[in-house]
């Protein structure tokens, strides 16, 4: 059977793969990876003449990627259709990125000895590691960083964590690579990215007995890989310090060790800083295409709320790029912080926004974050919205007429009424130069971004049944190529929508003598 073969042209990846094509051990040579970002914009339906195959050696035993073939069109993307489609958004659209190399945070596990380390995932439902040296998903500094500490591991004795008997010094390695090198040519940047590794650590701090083996490792890596290395190949190395027998992969002290401490990506029009310790989307990419259509949704000089917001990411774009009147973020993580500060002190002086950034848990009290936001944004973990966030996104018609109440009680508190009580402590701001007026608005626009689709569905029909929302617009992203997860941004705005009330009205002709409506979450897959 013919191999898929591969054409580039400049601009677009083009890829044929014989429709009966088996999934086959790739030949040698890998894909070759196209020099510019394809962003291929279409409206979601069947494309198989742009099919475009893994060929990734690791494909059979890592649990990473699960389909190797037609990467350009999950299938999940004709259900994604399908499903906006039943709720009023006929023109789904999908966008594609680049299908190798995309990834460029990732977190390996470190098992095995030191002479024959494996780095890498572990296989479906065990703990046994799958070494992927050649992984076509990871940018290629990565894979370059991780056969240093692979080296590095074997010359210097350093012994892989052992689960069972809580053993060992490595356990996990996170890998981060920037691409923001502004003294390189734009199209040369991505290609040349520089890894910041943190090395997670079986003790509890660096004034433990093994540490010696932490620093000799890292003196390894920055002088093989640093910038009088032959290849400049890393950016820094840090140490996150671990001794939990639990799956949690971090532990909570970090130590900067080598290279450069701030770590810098630019990103929906602004520079934004990521430490190793917080959030950071794996697929630099694609997030800049999906902010770039993000930015679209939101009116000029609005006020909005960032939930679930990482470092920042999203809510400080929107403060440049649709000049917002205020902008609050929430999050869980306090190691978020520093980054979202600096990231903020990169602003240019022009920005005049009101901008704060709080350590709170979205789930509690959540009306607090909505009341004063024009625009509430939600980019969750993979389990998708908290039920008590939900419920006041449901109500928040009923709770329009509360908000005056509620609104003095919160101003009683404090003088800017989205600084709660709970929150002043924590709780970064950036002040405006204009007045800021307090008001009393309730969000009329929802943006949820998601990248898991099953808690996303489940989410979007109860927002739809409860009639205080619609949805408007829709579309997804490729990113996470080779997997059948999309990246989700839906838009929804306030009232029952058109669509909605069309149907109920149909409906409510069908059934005429008992006035029945059928409820919209009815309207399941
Ligand atoms: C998918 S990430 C999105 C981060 C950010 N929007 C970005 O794109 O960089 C989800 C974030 O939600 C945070 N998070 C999880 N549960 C939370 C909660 N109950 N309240 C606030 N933040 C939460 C996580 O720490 C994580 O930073």
């Amino acid at each position: 059977m013919a191999l898929p073969v591969l054409q580039l042209t400049p601009l677009i990846i083009r890829c044929r793969a014989s429709l009966d094509a088996v999934r086959t051990k790739p030949s040698p040579p890998p894909p070759q990876q196209p020099q510019l970002l394809m962003t291929r914009s279409t409206t979601a339906g069947p494309a198989p003449s742009l099919s475009c195959s893994l060929q990734c050696p690791h494909f059979d035993s890592c649990s990473g990627c699960t389909h190797d073939l037609n990467l350009h069109h999950p299938l999940i993307v004709d259900e994604a259709s399908d499903f906006f489609k039943r709720f009023g958004v006929e023109d789904f659209s999908f966008d594609t990125c680049r299908l190798w190399g995309w990834r460029c945070r990732a977190k390996l596990a470190v098992r095995g000895s030191s002479i024959s380390p494996l780095i890498g995932l572990y296989q479906e439902g065990t703990h046994d590691v799958v070494d992927i040296p050649e992984c076509k998903a990871h940018h290629p500094s990565i894979n370059s960083a991780v056969e240093l500490v692979r080296q590095g591991m074997a010359e210097l004795s350093i012994q892989p964590y052992n689960e069972d008997e809580g053993t060992g010094d490595l356990r996990y390695i996170q890998m981060a690579v920037t691409t923001h090198n502004t003294s390189l040519p734009s199209n040369k940047r991505y290609k040349n990215g520089k890894v910041q590794i943190a090395l997670v650590w079986n003790s509890r701090n660096e004034n433990s007995h093994s540490s010696v083996k932490l620093y000799d490792l890292s003196n390894f890596l920055w002088k093989k890989g640093g910038p009088r290395a032959a290849t400049h190949l890393i950016h820094s190395v840090w140490a996150n310090f671990q001794t939990s027998a639990n799956n949690v992969i971090f532990g909570n002290r970090w130590r900067h060790l080598l290279g450069e401490r701030d770590f810098w990506e630019h990103i929906g029009g602004i520079d934004i800083s990521l430490d190793p310790s917080s959030f950071g989307q794996a697929n630099i990419r694609a997030f800049d295409s999906l902010l770039r259509k993000l930015q679209k949704y939101v009116p000029y000089r609005a006020s909005v709320a960032d939930l679930y917001a990482g470092a920042g990411a999203i809510g400080l774009s929107l403060a440049v790029a649709r000049r917002c009147r205020s902008v609050k973020c929430i999050e869980i993580n306090k190691e978020s912080k520093l980054s979202f500060e600096k990231t903020v002190a990169r602003l240019a002086s022009s920005v005049d926004c009101c901008i704060s950034w709080h350590h709170a848990d979205t789930s509690t009290e959540p009306l607090s974050w909505l009341v004063g936001a024009e625009v509430v944004i939600v980019d969750p973990p993979r389990k998708g919205l908290d039920q008590s966030l939900i419920y006041a996104l449901q109500n928040i018609s009923s709770l329009e007429l509360k908000t005056k109440s509620l609104k003095s009680l919160i101003s009683k508190e404090e003088k800017r009424p989205w600084v709660t009580r709970r929150a002043r402590e924590a709780a970064v701001t950036v002040e405006s130069t204009s007045t800021w007026e307090e008001t009393e608005t309730l969000p009329e626009t929802l943006i949820y971004i998601s990248c898991g689709w099953q808690s996303f569905k489940e989410d979007c029909k109860s927002l739809l049944s409860s009639k205080a929302w619609h949805l408007h617009k829709a579309h997804g992203f490729n990113f996470f190529p080779g997997t059948q997860s999309i990246e989700v941004l839906a838009v929804f705005k306030r009232g029952p929508g058109l669509g909605q009330k069309k149907r109920k009205k149909s409906i409510k002709k069908k059934n005429k003598p008992s006035f029945r409506t059928q409820p919209l979450d009815a309207v399941s897959e």
